[in-house]
């Protein structure tokens, strides 16, 4: 067996003394059976740098088959522990998780920081997310219930909500600690265990929730983390003791995992990509219009699944938006994501801001005009010399057959197109394989639902953009996935239910 190490990962003290560039973090990045784990095979391990100073974070080593083995075994045994509990008991477990979340929020945002580059604004909003979805899912675990369904004769039939097992979370890079809670919150709210294995880019704040998990209470081995890329994650998705796979990536990988659950017969959630559109009307307030396009391709750098990249204006709107957004967009101070005045921080790595970069110089050659942005940025201070930055850019002159109006970018780039009719836009806005997100502005409310009904899209905004209460379910249409996470609607996802047929006669048999 392997050894169990009861230490904090990163001691509170170590992570407030930190600046940028200065967090290394030595403690191993596995967890079960309640504790960290050190790895088998060092000699596998991959380097984890600080997106905004390139420097070295931490070493990620990919667990094996043995090592996968045993924290599955171990979420089973606490699976049997945890779903034999009452619904207000594991509720009472997971709201004293939510607190410990809500007193640390501040160093479980700097660790994101400086392993994820985005602003620690941003990373604040997402630690209160997260402890918000554990809470909202702990308030749920005590109403979970079946139906009473009467039978003629006195007979009747109940129906009962169980938990799968164990479940798998495979997570991306670009919100670590908030997927890993979006998948486990209402997991193990139904009585679920969860291994999760989050990307090898972030291996850091998961390890942090599962601590803070064991914290409160949970049975030993109920959250569990493995650390590894596409090698690990496939030996999660086909041993044959987990019953259900909850993916966040990209498109291409979500179709291997579909492959991979098919061959178990195991449910899957896919949170996939996106190239949403938004649509603006000449009616909009300019103002909340131009906020909004911000705020729908910005935000993290630009690494968000759902971000609104193609930007549909009315025509006769389109200079007055462009300045506008130009402007504002000028204005965004990029730079140490740990000060409190930075809105953009570094890109996760150095081959995703040259893939950035390559979409903008590659929409420069199809014919595109960058308003702003899209240059390679070096701050001014010595220490982030080394970090992933960019300008945040505009293109301008884009038509929808181009590489950056078709294809994720998965960074701070915003294509406009001009458009005339509301007819014309829905076509142009729908004719994509995506269809994870959409956002229309309009003062005309009838316009409104109108267009949202016929956006082939899961999320839709009205008058505003990224706007992702825990409440409301989120997740996408076509190849942007299927399932969903957050609301009342993902308790389905994560449990299943049992017909119970109860004769309260004799059995009037054919035989
Ligand atoms: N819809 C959503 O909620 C959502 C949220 C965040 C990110 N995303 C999407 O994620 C993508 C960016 O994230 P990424 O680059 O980490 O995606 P990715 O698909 O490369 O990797 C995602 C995860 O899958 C793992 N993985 C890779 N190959 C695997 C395999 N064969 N078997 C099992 N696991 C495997 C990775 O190690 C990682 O943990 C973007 O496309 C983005 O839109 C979607
Ligand atoms: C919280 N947001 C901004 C809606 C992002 C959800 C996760 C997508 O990448």
């Amino acid at each position: 067996m392997a050894e169990l190490l009861r230490t904090p990962l990163v001691p509170a003290a170590m992570i407030r003394s930190a600046s940028t560039g200065t967090l290394e973090v030595k403690e191993p990045l596995n967890f079960w059976c309640g504790a960290k784990v050190k790895p088998k095979d060092v000699k596998n391990a991959e380097t984890v740098y600080e997106p905004a100073t390139g420097r070295v974070l931490c070493q990620m080593v990919p667990c094996g088959a043995e090592e996968v083995d045993q924290a599955i075994q171990s979420a089973h045994s606490a699976f049997l522990k945890w779903s034999k509990m009452a619904g207000m008991e594991r509720a009472r477990v997971m709201l004293e998780a939510a607190r410990i979340i809500r007193e640390r929020r501040d160093d479980i945002a700097k660790l994101e920081v400086i392993n994820n580059g985005k602003s620690i604004t941003e990373a604040r909003v997402d630690i209160d997310v997260a402890w918000l979805c554990i809470e909202y899912y702990a308030g749920m675990a005590g109403t979970l219930a079946g139906q009473h369904v009467q039978l003629p004769g006195g007979s009747f039939a109940y129906t009962r909500r169980e938990p799968l097992g164990v479940c798998v979370g495979i997570g991306a890079w670009n919100y670590p600690f908030q997927i890993a809670a979006w998948k486990s919150a209402p997991a193990l709210a139904c009585g679920n265990a969860m291994v999760f294995k989050p990307s090898p880019m972030t291996p850091v704040t998961a390890v942090m929730l599962a601590e803070i998990y064991a914290e409160a209470g949970v049975p030993e081995g109920l959250l569990n983390v493995v650390q590894g890329g596409a090698e690990t994650g496939s030996l999660l998705c086909h041993h044959p003791l987990v019953a259900k796979i909850s993916f966040t990536g990209s498109v291409p990988t979500g179709k291997k995992i579909m492959e991979m659950a098919a061959k178990g017969a195991k449910p899957v959630t896919l949170e996939l990509g996106g190239k949403s559109p938004l649509i603006i009307f000449n009616d909009s307030d300019m103002e909340n219009a131009v906020k909004g396009a911000l705020m729908a391709n910005f935000l993290s750098q630009g690494e968000v699944c759902c971000n609104g990249t193609r930007v549909f204006v009315q025509r006769d709107i389109l200079p007055k938006f462009l300045e506008d957004v130009v402007k504002r967009t000028k204005a965004i101070t990029v730079g140490d994501p740990l000060l409190d005045e930075t809105r953009m921080g570094a890109l996760i790595s150095r081959p995703h801001l040259d893939r950035v970069l390559g979409f903008v110089s590659q929409a420069k050659k199809e014919g595109a005009r960058v308003l702003c942005g899209g240059e390679p940025l070096v701050p001014a201070d010595p220490k982030l010399q080394g970090g992933y930055f960019m300008s945040p850019c505009v293109l301008d002159n884009c038509n929808d057959d181009m590489t950056c109006v078709k294809e994720e970018i998965f960074g701070p780039v915003m294509s406009v197109l001009p458009f005339d009719t509301e007819e014309e836009v829905l076509q142009r806005a729908n004719n994509t394989t995506f269809g994870l997100a959409a956002g229309v502005f309009t003062r005309d409310v009838t316009r409104a639902h109108r267009v949202v009904e016929n956006l082939q899209a899961g999320t839709c905004f009205i008058n505003n953009y990224n706007v992702s209460p825990v409440e409301v379910p989120f997740g996408g249409y076509k190849m942007s996935g299927f399932g969903r996470e957050n609301g009342q609607v993902t308790i389905e996802y994560y449990s299943q239910l049992k017909t119970v047929v109860v004769e309260m006669g004799d059995v009037d048999s054919l035989f």
